[in-house]
């Protein structure tokens, strides 16, 4: 398929095709017509569309390879876009051992050949079900221009990937999904998206942990876009990029003059923040003294611009993000232990990305959307042994690592094959023989602590790119992190230049 075409065409398509929008009023213009007195009022068309729409069987039209519409029924089985369109290709979806013949199938489809009138085929729905379906699909001119309508019945739902068993697929924890572009089927992500359902409707602190590049921010806008504050401001507060000697007066807000350069008064992000929703970044980082002005916010919903004499009381949510753990941190005395108790009302944990590896091939086929459409680059599929690769991989970076390989795959593919070359991933794959749970404990040397060892691979990548933190060569860049995360690590970690390499 390709993938750039894809985008233009659907960008051409929806003003040639009627959107679901479209349809979805004539249906229900249709559904308030008197059915009997009425209905002759509508025209064919309208009467044809509102069948459509509303039929049982899931219903797809394809033009240029790609989901042009979707009926009701369709979005209700598959899922995967709020705006009804980008729906994935049927071999992608199709079990592993399956794919070949239903790339074939699909692939003929879409030239205009002949394919079996009827055929089954059993196919994963966004929320890891798996439908066995009878699908039929056609040939027809659509607007003056060739389309293939397929249809599809739903015979069985076999369960779900997650284990959970007929789960409606419409089901609540799908909204935080939809929202926020949330991809995975895996039953750990579910959990998170089962307490982000949860939590969403209150005024709860919710404390959200996780390895870099896990998701917490993604769940913090969940969150907030979930939430009844979702018309207010969402406001980010990366705790470790700003300065110690700043923070205070980046929360808070100061007076003017109260301190050198403070020309005007500022407002904090506690006021940007008002009646919304306020997200502490990395707040493991924060320092001990702002910790406690933070407390005193969270305890008493007050607080005092610097250099301020007026108390201003605040109405914001928290919610809070860090890749520590806090409580080690308290222990250690680093991180204050009332705070921490004060946040961790409802935690939420990301567990990393090599804990649920069946999230990946979705979230390969969700990159390689984006990617493809950015570079205009066409990908038809994805080979086998790429995914096997990505799967075995260790994923120190997590999610946000995977869409920069994928990214820099396909920046590298020569023709519509992604390919994962080995030189593309930075840490030693895992071991295949070994279950999930020990894989952190094999992969690493007995003697190595994990600090060490990330040490030594934050160096090996450091040495790799010639000491380059940031940029599209740096080491943030590959390890998949924020630069200044990456800094922050180094710090923490003794990780310095050598002298001879200045
Ligand atoms: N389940 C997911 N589906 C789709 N994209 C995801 C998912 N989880 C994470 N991502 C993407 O991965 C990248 C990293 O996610 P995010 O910034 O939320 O991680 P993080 O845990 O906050 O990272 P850090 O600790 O470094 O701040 C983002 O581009 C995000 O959109």
């Amino acid at each position: 398929m390709d993938h750039g075409k894809y985008m233009n065409a659907t960008h051409r398509n929806a003003t040639r095709i009627p959107r679901f929008a479209t349809l979805d009023k004539r249906a229900n213009d249709l559904a308030n017509a008197d059915r009997l007195g009425e209905a002759s009022q509508v025209d064919g068309e309208s009467l044809y569309q509102a069948l459509i729409e509303h039929a049982s069987d899931a219903i797809m039209i394809v033009q240029h390879g790609q989901a042009a519409y979707r009926n009701r029924a369709h979005e209700k089985w598959f899922g995967f876009s709020a705006d009804g369109l980008a729906a994935p290709r049927l071999s992608i979806l199709a079990r592993a051992e399956h794919r070949e013949w239903v790339q074939a199938y699909e692939q003929a489809l879409y030239r205009g050949e002949e394919v079996p009138a009827c055929c089954q085929m059993t196919l994963l729905n966004q929320d890891g079900q798996w439908l066995h379906l009878e699908v039929h699909a056609r040939v027809i001119t659509y607007w003056g221009a060739l389309a293939t309508v397929i249809t599809m019945r739903v015979r069985q739902e076999t369960g779900a990937t997650t284990g959970v068993q007929h789960r409606e697929p419409q089901g609540s924890l799908k909204s935080a999904q939809e929202v926020d572009d949330i991809v995975g089927t895996s039953p750990a992500l579910h959990r998170v998206l089962q307490q982000v359902q949860q939590v969403a409707g209150t005024d709860t602190t919710v404390l959200i942990t996780g390895e870099t590049g896990t998701g917490k921010e993604l769940i913090a806008r969940a969150l907030h876009h979930l939430s009844p504050r979702r018309a207010q401001p969402l406001v980010k507060v990366n705790c470790t990029a700003l300065p110690t000697g700043l923070i205070e007066s980046e929360l808070f807000g100061h007076e003017k003059g109260a301190f050198t350069g403070a020309i005007a008064r500022k407002l904090g992000r506690f006021e940007l923040a008002e009646g919304g929703t306020l997200f502490l970044d990395e707040i493991g980082d924060l320092a001990l003294d702002v910790q406690a002005k933070l407390l005193r916010v969270l305890q008493e919903g007050e607080f005092e611009r610097v250099g301020g004499t007026q108390t201003l009381s605040s109405n914001v949510r928290i919610i809070a993000a860090t890749h520590r753990d806090l409580k080690r941190s308290a222990s250690a005395e680093t991180f204050r232990a009332d705070l921490f108790y004060r946040l961790h009302v409802f935690p939420i944990h990301l567990p990393p990305l090599r804990e649920r590896v069946e999230d990946i091939p979705l979230l390969v086929q969700r990159f390689v959307e984006k990617y493809a459409h950015r570079l205009a680059k066409s990908i038809d599929t994805i080979d086998d042994t790429a995914i096997a690769r990505l799967t075995a991989y260790a994923w120190p970076g997590n999610i946000r690592e995977l869409e920069h390989v994928i990214e820099r795959a396909l920046i590298l593919a020569q023709d519509r094959t992604l390919t994962i070359d080995d030189a593309l991933l930075c840490a030693p794959p895992m071991p295949q023989s070994e279950p999930i749970e020990s894989i952190e404990q094999a992969s690493a040397a007995p003697t190595l602590t994990l600090a060490e060892l990330q040490r030594d691979h934050i160096e090996h990548i450091l040495e790799q790119t010639g000491w380059v933190v940031e940029g599209p060569q740096g080491a943030a860049r590959i390890l998949g992190l924020h630069p200044n995360t990456l800094r922050g690590r180094m710090r923490r970690l003794g990780i310095k230049r050598p002298l001879h390499q200045v």
